[in-house]
């Protein structure tokens, strides 16, 4: 059997979401069989969304919405013969504040995979139900990095998928 390819893409302007992507990175290719790559939406190429068994997509809260340039991302995607259509996907956020938006921009996020056609899953817990979110702007998470409880749900998150990935065929 091929290794299952879990794509981790993320937009990031001040470093957290980021951060937030590099834990889900380092769960997802603690999974034996599983090449996962992480990259920042600029740098995703048609072919390796289309070559991957699972898309991981990162956004920061803006105005309570996703981020501009991922949606626009996510609207350059092929739709013709849904080449997305049962492929894994799972969200991640990160926000300034408590409770102002981390988990609308979750919801948005899976719901524009839900309109590809894709599978969705949440974190490996129920704090992390619909994928992996944290707060950076507000005490007593703001600090540089960002802190343990948010990127042990990125962590779990990644490591799901990409269990989740390999029980696929
Ligand atoms: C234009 C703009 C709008 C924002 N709106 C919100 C918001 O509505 N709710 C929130 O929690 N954080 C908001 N933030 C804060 C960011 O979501 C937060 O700092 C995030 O962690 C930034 O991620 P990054 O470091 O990956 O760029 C906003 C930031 C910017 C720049």
């Amino acid at each position: 059997q091929d290794s299952k390819k879990v794509l981790i893409v993320y937009y990031s302007q001040s470093g957290s979401t980021q951060q937030m992507a590099q834990s889900i990175y380092e769960g997802a290719k603690a999974v034996e069989g599983v090449i996962a790559t992480i990259l920042p939406i600029d740098k995703v190429q048609e072919e390796m969304l289309l070559e991957s068994d699972a898309i991981i997509i990162g956004s920061p809260v803006y105005n309570a919405n996703i981020a501009p340039a991922v949606m626009e991302f996510i609207n350059s995607w092929p739709f013709e013969g849904k080449p997305m259509k049962n492929k894994l996907g799972a969200a991640f956020s990160t926000g300034g504040g408590i409770s102002i938006g981390e988990e609308l921009v979750l919801q948005n996020l899976i719901q524009a995979m839900l309109i590809q056609g894709m599978i969705i899953a949440g974190g490996d817990e129920t704090e992390s139900a619909f994928g992996a979110s944290g707060v950076t702007g507000e005490a007593p998470f703001d600090k540089k990095e960002l802190d343990e409880i948010f990127l042990k749900k990125g962590y779990g998150l990644g490591k799901r998928v990409a269990e989740l990935c390999k029980s696929f065929n």
